[in-house]
């Protein structure tokens, strides 16, 4: 039987589902799981006692086994009513209805587009004419968008469909199409404490709880268990992509444990921001919390929380656009030896999320996470930065109305070239923030959904541990990556883009793409021999590989 019970492996019209299987002695498939044996390379370096620096290879041998089965997962967005949370909720109803509308340009159709799970491939390994690439969604079986259930929270009281023509962001006819799905769905009222967002964002607060800190926090455990209940999900994921609230100050005795911080929302503690009692609502009702703002929700308690209890958190801050490019340039001109001597990033946007961050605490939070994506790869390179201080760094948001949720951004890199020379790099470019940040969710969940999942043992272990609760694999989606105490923070792209691939090829036995493809790098010793159809040239003492492929 093939992944979620297909019984074919590879693509089919019928199915339009991939499934890879491994060959190998060290990959096992049943019913429930796949299981695979890993050994996990890697190089420890230390200095020796004359000052040199010593490197020596380790390799550690691991075991995966990841549950086969998908459950009907359940999505409860905090923050339902915005522009996120609309957007994300239409283009899974948009997806599941197969919807497609007429625009100016021509007729459009349901995708998931910007979507690494959904629209993007891995280069698996080289068949006998090349490099075979598949969806990445084929390496494991992982939800189905299109079957995920959604519900949340906001404080403005909207149905769906009021609330997707607020947001501005979906096409007219497409909206036509949506509105009767989309009314059906009200958010739930939500905790509200106005000191955390921006004043301006009272106006729309009319679908908040009343009590006290513990009286709302029994109330959003309850609304968790009763989607739960009502809806038949299996499997239940908070996310955060309400507006962004200012830091909170880690006060002790209040939210620096995990004993603290309960007791301060008994006590009725006013340091305790709405995000943060959706994370511990979350955490105690078992399911993981993801947040897509920047504020810094997992204050030290509530991380202590969630290990003790083992619940995945992730964050922080989607890296949807701007910041997204900013942590791929960095890392080109930085890994080339070119030096950025500084760096301005600068966007107007008109949507609420923008009128919510023109206030300075709330912008504060977003310049913050916005500035920090440059950090490791400034500390990665001490020829360019000996003294590691790295590029001058500005970080712009302007509200602007008329412009909605077409964000326009304008950066630009001036760099240190060779003998004095600079190099100046202007981006500009337009986009509605929300579709970029919509797949991110789905990312978010599906990636955070498959972890739950895995589990692995390692070396003689006795028992299967799952990963820390810090998901530090949902770095690629974040801009500022929630990591383990000790963990090292990567904000590079396509390093936190390696990460996921060659987790999830490690969960099937196989090794990382290496990019090396030393089989073209020197001549074999070859013979003609009949492959089929025609004849090719096989190096003549080995098992018959030739490029990498057995004939
Ligand atoms: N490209 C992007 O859109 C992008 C990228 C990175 C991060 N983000 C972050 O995602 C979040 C949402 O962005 P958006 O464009 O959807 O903003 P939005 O303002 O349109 O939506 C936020 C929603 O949250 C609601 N809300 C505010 N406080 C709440 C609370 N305590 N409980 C429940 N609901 C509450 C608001 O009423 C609003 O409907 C923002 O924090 C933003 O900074 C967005
Ligand atoms: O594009 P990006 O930097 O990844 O992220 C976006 C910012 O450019 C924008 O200013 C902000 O309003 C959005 O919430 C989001 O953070």
């Amino acid at each position: 039987m093939g992944p979620q019970g297909s019984d074919t492996w590879v693509n089919t019209e019928k199915m339009g589902r991939w499934g890879v299987k491994v060959e190998s002695p060290g990959v096992r498939y049943t019913e429930e799981v796949i299981e695979a044996d890993y050994e996990y390379a890697n190089t420890r370096v230390w200095t020796d006692d004359t000052g040199t620096l010593i490197a020596s290879p380790t390799v550690a041998k691991y075991t995966f086994r990841t549950q086969r089965k998908v459950p009907r997962l359940g999505v409860m967005l905090v923050g339902l009513g915005g522009n996120n949370g609309t957007t994300v909720t239409a283009a899974i109803l948009a997806n599941r209805l197969g919807l497609s509308w007429h625009t100016k340009d021509g007729l459009k159709s349901a995708n998931y587009l910007g979507s690494i799970t959904q629209a993007s491939t891995v280069l698996l390994g080289r068949d006998s004419h090349g490099e075979v690439f598949v969806p990445l969604k084929s390496l494991l079986p992982m939800v189905e968008p299109n079957d995920i259930v959604i519900d949340g929270w906001d404080i403005s009281s909207l149905n769906m469909a009021e609330a997707m023509e607020r947001a501005k962001v979906l096409d007219y006819n497409l909206q036509v199409q949506l509105r009767r799905h989309m009314r059906t769905i009200r958010p739930r009222p939500s905790a509200y404490f106005p000191e955390f967002i921006a004043a301006n964002q009272a106006e729309r607060a009319d679908n908040v709880l009343a009590g006290t800190k513990a009286e709302i926090l029994a109330r959003l455990q309850a609304d968790i268990r009763d989607f739960r209940a009502a809806s038949g999900v299996e499997q239940v994921i908070v996310l955060w992509t309400a507006n962004t609230e200012r830091y909170s100050d880690v006060v002790q005795g209040v939210n620096d444990t995990a004993d603290n911080l309960l007791n301060a929302i008994n006590k009725n503690e006013a340091e305790i921001s709405p995000s943060t009692l959706f994370a511990v609502a979350s955490i105690l009702e078992g399911v993981p919390y993801i947040n897509g703002s920047p504020q810094n929700t997992f204050v030290p308690g509530c991380i202590e929380l969630a290990e003790q209890r083992k619940i995945f958190i992730g964050g922080d801050d989607f890296k949807s656009g701007q910041t997204k490019l900013k942590s791929v340039l960095v890392d080109f001109l930085v890994s080339a030896g070119i030096k950025p001597k500084s760096i301005v990033s600068y966007n107007h946007l008109g949507n609420n999320d923008g009128k919510n961050l023109s206030a300075p605490q709330t912008f504060r939070s977003k310049e913050i996470s916005k500035s920090n994506v440059v950090d490791d790869v400034v500390e990665s390179n001490k020829v360019l930065y000996p003294d590691s201080k790295g590029p001058d760094h500005c970080v712009v948001i302007k509200y602007v109305p008329h412009v909605g949720d077409t964000k326009r951004a304008m950066d630009e890199y001036s760099s240190e070239i060779m003998m004095a020379g600079m190099n100046t790099i202007v981006v500009h470019n337009t986009c509605e923030d929300s579709l970029l940040a919509a797949p991110l969710i789905i990312d978010l969940v599906v990636l955070a959904e498959l972890c739950q999942r895995i589990h692995f043992r390692v070396d003689n272990q006795p028992d299967f541990q799952a990963f820390n609760s810090a998901l530090s694999i949902l770095s690629y989606l974040c801009k500022a990556p929630v990591v383990p105490a000790g963990t090292p923070v990567v904000n590079s792209l396509f390093r936190q883009r390696s990460c996921i691939e060659n987790v999830l090829r490690a969960c099937i036995g196989l090794q990382p793409i290496n990019h090396m493809l030393l089989e073209y790098k020197h001549q074999y010793i070859t013979k003609r021999v009949d492959a089929g159809q025609d004849e090719m040239e096989i190096p003549v003492e080995t098992n018959g590989e030739v490029n990498g492929c057995v004939v």
